[in-house]
């Protein structure tokens, strides 16, 4: 399989260097509702799809939930699930071990996840809104995978890049995902050398000074 460079250089950044990046760039890519609800693990890769809609009474599934995606998804992918509710569990435990044997990195719900401790278990990570026991199935209906889908107003494509970690979720469009992941490198330099300054006693009001404070508003404004 060929090295995805892209993925590889932004699993070296954090979701504060390329949310810094995406506003100095002018780009919506921050969704801000979802938690680590399983692991503490940082996920990066590419976008696989899934869109939930709610179940009318006429129509029946003929797959489970995400399970087109999982086997259509590849090593390191990411499924990103548009999901309608957080009352409802679109995403368990049995859907996470035939994602985790796949080498799927992770998974990303706008909505509710169940099986907590089972994910837990098996060390694989969930980002969601919530948790919850109620089941999707019967309730919610898979209207398509690896289409666009929207998050919190984002427009998500299959192939995007995405990384989450502790602080949140940032989606990087793939046209764009050089450019930012560029411009997060430089972003993450600068704090790093700002970091060994303010280690070394220089004093954190120079060191985070009006310079910093308007360095995004400044690109912005260009
Ligand atoms: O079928 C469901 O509701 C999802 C689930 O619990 C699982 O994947 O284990
Ligand atoms: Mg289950």
């Amino acid at each position: 399989m060929t090295e995805d460079k892209l993925v590889k250089q932004l699993s070296n950044l954090d979701s504060c260097a390329i949310s810094d990046a995406l506003d100095a760039l002018n780009v919506n890519g921050v969704a801000t509702g979802m938690r680590q609800i399983t692991v503490q693990k940082k996920i990066v890769g590419r976008v696989v799809t899934v869109k939930l809609v709610p179940k009318t009474q006429e129509q029946t599934s003929n797959r489970h939930l995400g399970t087109a995606a999982i086997e259509a998804a590849s090593n390191g992918d990411v499924i990103v699930v548009e999901h309608f509710s957080d009352k409802v569990a679109g995403w368990g435990g049995n859907l996470a071990i035939a994602a985790s044997l796949k080498g799927i990195s992770g998974v990303i719900i706008d909505g509710a996840c169940r099986d907590v401790d089972e994910m837990k278990s098996i060390d694989f990570p969930v980002y969601a809104r919530s948790s919850v026991p109620t089941t999707a199935r019967g309730r919610l209906i898979e209207q398509s995978f690896n289409e666009k889908i929207n998050i919190e107003g984002i427009d998500v494509f299959p192939n995007d890049l995405v990384l989450a970690d502790a602080s949140g979720i940032v989606f990087l469009p793939c046209s764009k995902a050089e450019m930012i992941i560029e411009e997060a490198k430089k972003i993450m330099e600068k704090e790093e050398r700002m970091a060994t300054a303010i280690r070394s006693g220089l004093p954190v009001s120079s060191v985070m000074g009006q310079n910093y404070e308007t360095m995004l508003q400044k690109k912005l404004n260009n």
